[in-house]
């Protein structure tokens, strides 16, 4: 007897757990909790597993922080643990190169998921070639919408499909999107690209608006939504999976996905294993408010401990400066600042003058 035809999905959940997350690990995953990672996922129905450094391939370096492990054998051991889902690789043009992407390939990855900051996509037209040629499916992510607009943002997305992107995605890397906000960017991303490319949606919880940003752009057209388990991800996390799958169900939205099994990996496969718990406190919250990419966070936090500033002013005036993704050094700068000005501060109070 053949087995019953699965009923078709309603959307496809990306899970990001081990690309996202790795930004929470400080990229410290071993093999091992890639495979059980892998093998929870896989067996609960998710049908596409993202792995690679959380600043996507190529990224362990002295800037973004060193992986544990070669990010290519975790490549391959999620491959190999994977028996229906499919692997996925982030890569940031210029962090990552064509290069990369033959190696991610040659492992067995077969979705590029390709990244730039929202109003700059052009610099991904040749990486959306080189994945197409290899016959990787080509997914779009323009990182800190929240950055620019609904109509330039669907015009960036223009960009990405016209360079052969079969999905983009509105990255509320900030997780400074509010409801509505999202909702505009998944439209004007459909009336754009709609009939030739899916439109996706990945969230933050800095505002603890991940899941409901994710429910809205999925009821405005978004038809790939990213979660990641226990939400571990960067800033106060991602989407968890387990509670978008449990919300989908409730919804009656058909994600594929076993609810218990994925409830079951974040509990006992994921929570285990993690240093700490994705949460919004101050700094996270100040992220989402100040429109500041959530994987600053680790970084403002050992700026802070190293210069003795608190963590939550350096990622205010992360945002007041408006910086983006690969400028993790002016955190650096900014903590300078922040304790000159202290120094300073401690100076005037006792009379000195300089
Ligand atoms: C490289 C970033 O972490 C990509 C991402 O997940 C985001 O912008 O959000
Ligand atoms: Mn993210």
């Amino acid at each position: 007897m053949s087995a019953p035809a699965e009923k078709p999905r309603d959307l496809r959940i990306t899970d990001s757990t081990l690309r996202d997350g790795s930004h929470a690990m400080s990229h410290q995953f071993t093999e091992g909790q890639v495979r059980a990672i892998v093998h929870a996922l896989d067996t609960s129905g998710v049908e596409v597993i993202e792995v690679a450094h959380g600043d996507g391939l190529g990224g362990s370096s002295f800037n973004y922080g060193f992986s544990l492990e070669d990010e290519f054998d975790l490549i391959a051991a999620a491959v190999d643990e994977a028996e229906r889902a499919r692997i996925a690789v982030l890569m940031l043009p210029g962090l990552g190169t064509v290069e990369h992407l033959k190696r991610a390939r040659s492992v067995g990855a077969s979705v590029a998921r390709i990244a730039t900051h929202c109003t700059e996509a052009d610099v991904s037209v040749q990486h959306f070639g080189a994945a197409r040629d290899l016959g990787m499916e080509t997914v779009g992510f323009l990182m800190l919408s929240h950055r620019t607009g609904p109509e330039a943002l669907a015009k960036q997305a223009r960009i990405m499909v016209d360079a052969g992107a079969q999905c983009v995605y509105v990255v509320d890397s900030a997780g400074a999107l509010v409801l509505s906000d999202a909702q505009a960017r998944v439209r004007a991303l459909l009336d754009e690209i709609g009939d030739e490319a899916q439109v996706g949606f990945h969230g933050h919880q800095n505002l603890s608006l991940g899941v409901a940003n994710s429910v809205l752009a999925y009821q405005a057209g978004a038809r790939q939504i990213d979660g990641a388990l226990c939400a571990l991800g960067a800033g106060a996390g991602n989407a968890p999976t387990e509670v978008l799958a449990a919300t989908l169900d409730r919804m009656g939205i058909n994600a594929g996905i076993d609810v218990q099994g994925v409830m079951s990996a974040a509990q006992d496969v994921v929570k285990p294993v993690i240093p700490r718990l994705p949460w919004m406190d101050r700094s996270a919250i100040v992220q989402g408010h100040a429109g500041v990419y959530s994987s600053f966070l680790l970084h403002a936090e050992r700026a802070s401990q190293r210069y003795g500033v608190p963590a939550h002013e350096i990622l205010e005036r992360v945002g007041q400066a408006g910086y983006v993704g690969g400028q993790e050094d002016m955190i650096i700068d900014i903590a300078l600042q922040l304790a000159e000005e202290r120094d300073l501060g401690d100076l005037a109070a006792q009379g000195v003058r300089r």
